[in-house]
Formats: C-alpha cells, sequence, structure tokens
C-alpha cells in the first residue's frame, strides 16, 4: 500500500501561469505510479464547464484533471464555479448546481459563506483518495481580494496544505513574479510555500542557472524544476480563449466562429482546431465573418444580450449573405436557441426580463427556464443526405426549446426514458442547431457534419487518443524536469531515477 500523502496546491504568480497543465500533469504522475489520486480547484471562474456524472456542473479544466487521474470528474472536484455573465456579475454554482447571480461585491461576502462547502468537498475527495493535487486561481498576492480569499491561501491555511507557486518565464519577469509574490505573503503563508516551477522555459538553462541560484538565496526556497516550452501541447484545459490567429496553412475547408462577448464551452471547436482538413477562423469584435463553408454559432452565457451583439456586428447580415451563397450554418447551444424565431427570459436568468426575436432560420422557440439542465447524452446524428451515425455531447442550458420534430429532428438521444428529439434543420437543410456541446469530439459526428458542410474526404483525427497522448507526454516532461522526490519525500522511491 502507498502511503497517504494529503495534498499539494498549485498556485501561479498570474493568471495562465500553466496551473491547470502542471495540475493534470501532476495527476497524471502519480496515477501511473499507481496512486489513487484526484483534483480539486476550490474556486474557478470560467464559462467553460463540464458535467459529472452526478448530474452537476464544474470547470472543464477539473474534468480534465479528473481524465488525468484515470477518475470520472465529480461536483466536489470543484465547489465554487462562477460563470461571469456581465462585466460585473455571475452566476454561483456550488457543488454543481446554480444558486444564484451576484455581483463581484456581493461574492466578496459570499466568499466566507461558502468556504464550509469549500472544504466539505475537500475532505471527501481526502476520504476517498491517496492524495489531492489542488489548483489555486490567479494570484495569492492579490492583496486587495486578501481578506476573502478561498481560492489561493484562504483555502490553503485553513485546510493545511503545502504550496509550490508556477510562474510563466515565457512573459518575462519571472525572478520578480516569485520573489514579489512570496514576499507579499504572510510569514504563515510564506512557510507552506515548499517551493517554485519555472514554466515554458526555451532556451539554454545554463543561462538561466545564475538566476535560479540567486532565487533560492534569496528566498530560502528551493526551485524544484524548469519545465520547457511544451509546442503544440493540446489539453483543453485552458479557459480563455485566443482570438488571436497564427499563420496557418490553407485546408480544404473554412469554418468560421463569431466568438461572442459571453461565448460559453468554445473547447466544442478544440476538435476541428485539431482537424488537419479545417481551418477555424475564430472571429472578434469589430471584424467581418470573412467567406466560409460553415459558420457556426457557438454557446452563449448571456442569449439575448449576445445576440443583440452579433446584430451590432453586422454578423446577421454577413450570415444571410453566406446563406444565399449557399453556405451552411450550425449552431450550438445558445447559437441553436439565436437560430430560432425567438428567445425569451421572462424571469430575467441572464439578463433583463425580455424577448427578443431570434434569427428566425430553424422553426424553433426558446424560453429560459429557472431550472438548469445538465445531462450528458449518447445518441444518433442525422443530417440531411447523410447516413445516421452515433453522436454523443453534454448538455448545460436553462432553454427549453419548442417547436422541435421527434420526426425531422436530426439528433435523437437515448435516455433513460426512451428516445428524446433534440435540434433542428432549416432552410434549404442548410442551417443545423442542436443543444448538444462536444458535438465534434466523436469521430463519426465530427466527419458527419463535415461531410455536410461540403468536405469530401474526411479524415477526422480520433480526439480521446490525441488528448489521451498529451497528457503521457505531459507527464514525461514533469518526470523528466522536476525533482518529485522533494515534492513527495513520502513516495521517493517511485522517482528514482535508473
Ligand atoms: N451553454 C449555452 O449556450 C447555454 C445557452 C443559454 N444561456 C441557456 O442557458 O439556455
Amino acid at each position: 500500500m502507498q502511503p497517504t500523502v494529503r495534498a499539494l496546491m498549485v498556485q501561479g504568480t498570474t493568471s495562465d501561469a500553466g496551473k491547470s497543465v502542471l495540475v493534470a500533469g501532476l495527476c497524471r504522475v502519480l496515477a501511473r505510479k499507481g496512486i489513487l489520486v484526484a483534483p480539486f480547484k476550490p474556486q474557478n471562474m470560467a464559462l467553460n464547464s463540464a458535467v459529472t456524472a452526478d448530474g452537476g456542473e464544474i470547470g472543464r479544466a477539473q474534468a480534465v484533471q479528473a481524465f488525468a487521474c484515470g477518475i470520472e470528474p465529480t461536483v466536489d472536484m470543484n465547489p465554487v464555479l462562477l460563470k461571469p455573465n456581465t462585466d460585473t456579475a455571475a452566476q454561483v454554482i456550488v457543488q454543481g448546481k446554480a444558486v444564484e447571480d451576484m455581483d463581484a461585491i456581493g461574492f466578496q461576502g459570499y466568499k466566507q459563506f461558502v468556504l464550509p462547502s469549500i472544504l466539505q468537498s475537500f475532505a471527501r475527495l481526502q476520504q476517498h483518495y491517496d492524495t489531492v493535487v489542488i489548483e489555486g486561481a490567479g494570484s495569492p498576492a492579490e492583496v486587495n481580494l486578501r481578506e476573502n480569499d478561498v481560492a489561493n491561501m484562504g483555502f490553503a491555511e485553513p485546510a493545511d496544505v503545502p504550496v509550490i507557486i508556477v510562474a510563466d518565464i515565457d512573459r518575462g519577469g519571472v525572478f520578480a513574479h516569485l520573489y514579489g509574490t512570496l514576499a507579499l505573503l504572510s510569514e504563515s503563508e510564506q512557510a507552506r510555500v515548499k517551493g517554485f516551477v519555472i514554466n515554458r522555459f526555451r532556451g539554454d538553462i545554463t543561462l538561466l542557472q545564475s538566476g535560479l541560484d540567486w532565487l533560492e538565496q534569496k528566498t530560502g526556497k528551493p526551485v524544484l524544476g524548469v519545465l520547457p516550452y511544451l509546442h503544440g501541447l493540446m489539453l483543453e484545459a485552458e479557459d480563455a480563449i485566443s482570438v488571436q490567429q497564427v499563420a496557418k496553412v490553407e485546408k480544404p475547408l473554412q469554418v468560421v466562429v463569431p466568438v461572442f462577448t459571453r461565448i460559453s464551452n468554445h473547447t466544442d471547436f478544440d476538435a476541428l482546431r485539431m482537424h488537419p482538413q479545417v481551418n477555424v477562423h475564430l472571429i472578434g469584435k469589430g471584424e467581418p465573418l470573412p467567406a466560409a463553408d460553415l459558420i457556426i454559432l457557438p454557446g452563449s452565457k448571456s442569449v439575448r444580450s449576445d445576440l443583440a451583439y452579433l446584430r451590432e456586428q453586422g454578423w446577421d447580415q454577413q450570415i444571410a449573405r453566406h446563406l444565399r451563397l449557399g453556405g451552411k450554418v450550425m449552431g450550438i447551444c445558445g447559437g441553436y436557441q439565436m437560430l430560432g424565431e425567438w428567445v425569451s427570459d421572462p424571469h430575467g436568468l441572464e439578463g433583463e426580463p425580455g424577448q427578443s426575436r431570434g434569427l428566425g432560420y430553424l422553426p424553433v422557440s426558446t424560453v429560459l427556464a429557472p431550472e438548469k439542465q445538465l445531462k450528458r447524452s449518447q445518441g444518433t446524428l442525422r443530417l440531411p443526405g447523410m447516413p445516421s451515425v452515433e453522436v454523443s455531447g453534454y448538455e448545460i442550458h436553462a432553454g427549453v426549446t419548442s417547436g422541435v420534430s421527434p420526426d425531422s429532428a436530426p439528433v435523437h438521444l437515448h435516455t433513460d426514458s426512451g428516445n428524446l428529439a433534440d435540434g433542428a434543420i432549416g432552410v434549404d437543410d442548410q442551417v443545423f442547431g442542436t443543444y448538444l456541446h462536444g458535438v465534434f469530439d466523436k469521430p463519426s459526428a465530427c466527419s458527419a457534419i463535415l461531410n455536410w458542410a461540403g468536405l469530401a474526404d474526411c479524415q477526422t483525427p480520433d480526439m480521446d487518443q490525441i488528448k489521451a497522448d498529451n497528457i503521457e507526454r505531459l507527464a514525461d516532461e514533469i518526470e523528466q524536469h522536476l525533482n518529485l522526490a522533494a515534492l513527495w519525500p513520502e513516495w521517493k522511491h517511485l522517482f528514482q531515477k535508473v
């Protein structure tokens, strides 16, 4: 039997320092040594969420980390999830269920109230696993947010867990970030910092050495490792979407995605971005939608305001033109709702109560209802002119859509209570909407949609395999570059290099 090591927390000097990825990698390193490990993040802010086996909603990064552990995600792995629906307010999800919408000030006060739930979820994980690898949020040195913090030291202190701090050298200022972050912590917080990890290093390590020596000497804390920049690593763990286009080779099928202000679950497009025959063009504010084979309207946390935004950008006109020229349009979840006749929000769940005229391309209408629907689904997809194929995905929405016809719906989901029709087809078979997030993840469904959009000889890679290979690669790099024996002395024997 392995000795039990209670936990390790990864905090970062900044957002996007690489915490989620490092946690996923550490989880896989332990899991493949036979240790029962689970991920945990006390508080997450993201519009990318995942549906757990127990029917709740958590941040997607924790679902990826659970995959790295070889376990099913549960709501305890991310007990507080904030889903921003305006610049100052967010829906607060506690242990998988939406509690209420709060503004930033209200949430500050709520944090201490929710801390017991966070600690309860963490304790449950500790009961079931040998160890837990925890991810912080942002930086622990935000002195203005310190008082009510439950995401970084405000969790590490009451839960009494050791911490490592990771910094991204690629953005520069790494020594100031690490030294300064440590200096801004209290004495007891500093004492729980076991060391530093430098992430995304490229160059000659010998030139870095004097800096590492300086840092160790100045802080008395070890540098536990320097992780190289991992080019092309694809884990789907990022919360923020990057609209920056990288120069790409021209591929046969052009997909355009207008990026809404409150876009949700943009990870839906990962499978397309990895596809060898598809260019995905993410189009942001102020840019027109370029010529394409397929335009996909993504999910949205605030459908009516994003629909208004779409019109403000003139994208509605460009979609109409694209359809006139014979192009295809698809909508996922919020995007599907927008393609219908009406979107109503009588309770003001996503903004002011009211209703908005949809784009009118699908014969359905949606009303947002207080009870959110969270499901993981399997079934079949049949697009016009295509054979029926297997599809899988998940649903996260408040909207209830009427007008779906059981006979002509493109998606049929197998549920406990029989077959359930989902989605609609419209405008001479050129428009397709569905509630299913992750609809491209199954190669059969991805190929059928791309085929329908005009890609003749479709070769879709196996995304699950790509993800699994990437996590293995990450774990290999961590084993090679991190001093794991110093990190987990109890498991030193597992990390002895031969
Ligand atoms: N994920 C989504 O796109 C959700 C759509 C919409 N906000 C709803 O809840 O119904």
